[in-house]
C-alpha cells in the first residue's frame, strides 16, 4: 500500500479485516516501524483517531510527532498560483516537502467546509499532501471519506456477527450542527464490500451522493428500514442535495429503546463522539446493544493494519 488516502486503497478487504483482528487477539509487537517517524497534522480535533493512531504508531516501533495545524501552524495555502498577500502564510509545496524530510509517514485530518460542494469533493487538503509529499499519506477522516474508521466497523461487525450474512442498516439521526459526510460515505464503501444485507435510512433530502450511494437501497421510513436489522450504525450528516444546510433535527430519528425493539436485538454502532439524547438515548447508548467502546478500541488495529502496510511498502522501495 503506497497511501491511505481512501477504502479503495485497500485491495483485498477481507485480509485487511483478519489482519486487524488477529492483531488485536495476539497482541503481536512487530518492529516494523523502528526509526521511522508518523507526523500527525490536525486541522480539526479529535480523541480516537489522534490517540488510537499514536497508539498503533507506537506499538510497530514508531515515533510520532502530533501537530495541531489549525492552531499552531503557520495558515496553509493550496491554490496553485495563489498570489501570496493576504492571510496565508505558507503553500502547501514547501510545507508537505519539508515535512517529507522529517517524516517517513503523513497523517492529516481536514474536514469539508460544507459551504461549497464542488471544493469539499476536490478533498483538496488530502490531495493536496499526496500530491506534495514526497512519503505516504494517511486519511485522518477528510471532506469526503474516514477510511480509518470505515475499516475499523468493518471489523466490529465481523468480529460480532452470528449470522454469515447479517442485516446492516446505516441510519441518519438529528444532531444540532452540521456534520461531514464523510464516516457515513465510508460506511457506505466498506458495507459495499463486505457480504451483508446493507440498507440505509435517512429523512427525504438527506439521501448521500448517488456516486457513493450507488444502488444500495434508501428507506426515507427509519422503522421499516430498521425490520430484522443485526446492526444498525447510528449517524447524523448534513445534507448532500441541498449540500451542507440542516434541514430537519426530527426527533423521531433519535435512535431509542422503541427503536431497538424493531431489530433483531441488534447491536448499536456509532463512531463517536455522540451526542446522548439527541443522536442516540442513554437507555441504548448506556445497554448490551451498544458497541461503541469496543468499536473505538478496534480503532487501535485498523490503523496498525494500514502503518504496517505503509511501512512494508517502504522496506520493499
Ligand atoms: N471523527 C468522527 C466524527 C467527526 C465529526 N463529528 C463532529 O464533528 C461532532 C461534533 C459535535 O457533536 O459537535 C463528523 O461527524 O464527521
Ligand atoms: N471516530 C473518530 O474519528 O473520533 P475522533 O473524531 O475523536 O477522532
Amino acid at each position: 500500500m503506497k497511501n491511505y488516502i481512501s477504502l479503495s486503497d485497500i485491495e483485498n478487504l477481507d485480509l485487511a479485516i483478519a489482519e486487524g483482528l488477529q492483531l488485536k487477539n495476539n497482541n503481536t509487537v512487530a518492529n516494523v516501524g523502528k526509526g521511522k517517524t508518523l507526523g500527525m497534522l490536525f486541522f480539526n480535533p479529535s480523541l480516537r483517531t489522534r490517540l488510537s493512531t499514536e497508539k498503533a504508531a507506537k506499538l510497530l516501533g514508531m515515533e510520532v510527532m502530533v501537530m495541531n495545524a489549525d492552531k499552531d501552524g503557520w495558515a496553509l495555502e493550496f491554490e496553485d498560483g495563489a498570489i501570496m498577500n493576504s492571510n496565508k502564510a505558507e503553500h502547501i509545496k514547501e510545507a508537505a516537502a519539508v515535512l517529507s524530510q522529517y517524516c517517513d509517514i503523513i497523517a492529516v485530518r481536514a474536514f469539508p467546509g460544507l459551504e461549497d460542494k464542488a471544493k469539499d469533493e476536490e478533498d483538496l487538503v488530502m490531495k493536496s499532501f499526496k500530491k506534495y509529499a514526497t512519503v505516504p499519506v494517511v486519511n485522518l477522516e477528510s471532506a469526503t471519506g474516514h477510511p480509518l474508521q470505515a475499516l475499523t466497523d468493518a471489523m466490529t461487525i465481523t468480529e460480532l456477527q452470528k449470522t454469515k450474512k447479517p442485516k446492516v442498516v446505516l441510519t441518519w439521526a438529528p444532531h444540532p450542527r452540521a456534520l461531514p459526510q464523510s464516516v457515513p460515505n465510508s460506511f457506505v464503501e466498506v458495507m459495499q464490500r463486505m457480504d451483508v444485507e446493507f440498507v440505509i435510512a435517512n429523512p427525504p433530502g438527506y439521501d448521500l451522493n448517488p456516486q457513493v450511494k450507488k444502488d444500495t437501497k434508501v428507506f426515507h421510513n427509519q422503522d421499516e428500514a430498521l425490520k430484522d436489522a443485526d446492526f444498525v450504525y447510528v449517524k447524523n450528516w448534513s445534507s448532500y442535495e441541498n449540500y451542507g444546510k440542516i434541514l430537519s433535527e426530527d426527533s423521531s430519528w433519535t435512535f431509542s429503546e422503541q427503536k431497538v425493539q424493531l431489530t433483531n436485538d441488534a447491536k448499536v454502532m456509532h463512531c463517536l463522539p455522540v451526542r446522548r439524547n439527541v443522536v442516540i438515548d442513554d437507555a441504548v447508548l448506556d445497554s448490551p446493544n451498544s458497541v461503541v467502546i469496543q468499536q473505538a478500541g478496534n480503532r487501535t488495529y485498523a490503523a496498525q493494519v494500514v502503518l504496517k502496510r505503509l511501512l512494508e511498502n517502504l522496506e520493499i522501495e
